[in-house]
């Protein structure tokens, strides 16, 4: 434990694998991006999922809401849920990252992280709908959180990045075959932060 707590404040880490990710500073201005969260928290359709892992049931430890093109796709046969249609402060910022990211998006995954008690567990995003080596835009705005990256074949090779209020993280092709990220808890107090994943359903 107490490595992880040393490995969370580790803060910006030089040598990033740069092939695989990238940060970006400052995409949105600190006033709009105050406005943006307080929008996000109010307005948003928040829900917590729960997962049956065997016979217990887990909540999931943060809120979550999806957004695309609800008519684009039968997403029940795709295994999801039908998403929100986009908000125009969606568009906006989807707008702000696809020349960055290259491709256009079609959906956003949003997470919301209440408090320090709020995480996401090691994973990779590597689903067959979004093909074999996905591009995601994160945009984060709120709480600077620790996005902690390890490699799949040696975990001692690993990276905290601080994500900042109105950043963006590309997470590039290649990062989910071979890396997982997460969003350790923290015992530090924790103001609320919300993050976006732009994806693309293929
Ligand atoms: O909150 C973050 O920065 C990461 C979220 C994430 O990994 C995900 O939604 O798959
Ligand atoms: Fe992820």
């Amino acid at each position: 434990m107490e490595q992880l707590a040393l490995f969370a404040e580790a803060g910006q880490s030089k040598g990033l694998p740069v092939e695989y990710l990238e940060y970006f500073p400052g995409l949105i201005d600190e006033s709009e991006g105050d406005e943006l969260l307080d929008t996000f928290i109010r307005e948003m359709p928040w829900e917590q999922k729960v997962r049956k892992m065997y016979t217990k049931e887990v909540v999931t430890p943060r809120l979550t809401a999806w957004f695309g093109d609800p008519e684009a796709y039968d997403y029940q046969s795709l295994g999801k849920s039908k998403p929100h249609s986009w908000t125009p402060e969606l568009l906006r910022i989807k707008a702000l990252v696809e020349p960055l990211a290259g491709i256009k998006f079609n959906c956003v995954l949003l997470n919301y992280y209440r408090d320090g008690n709020d995480s996401v567990a090691w994973h990779s995003d590597r689903e067959d709908i979004l093909g074999k080596n996905p591009v995601i835009a994160s945009v984060s705005f709120g709480q600077v959180r620790s996005f902690d990256i390890r490699h799949k074949d040696d975990h001692s090779e690993k990276y905290s990045v601080r994500l900042e209020h109105g950043s963006l993280l590309m997470m590039k092709s290649g990062l989910q075959e071979h890396w997982e990220h997460r969003i350790a808890k923290s015992v530090k107090p924790m103001k609320p932060r919300i993050n976006l994943t732009f994806r693309l359903i293929k």
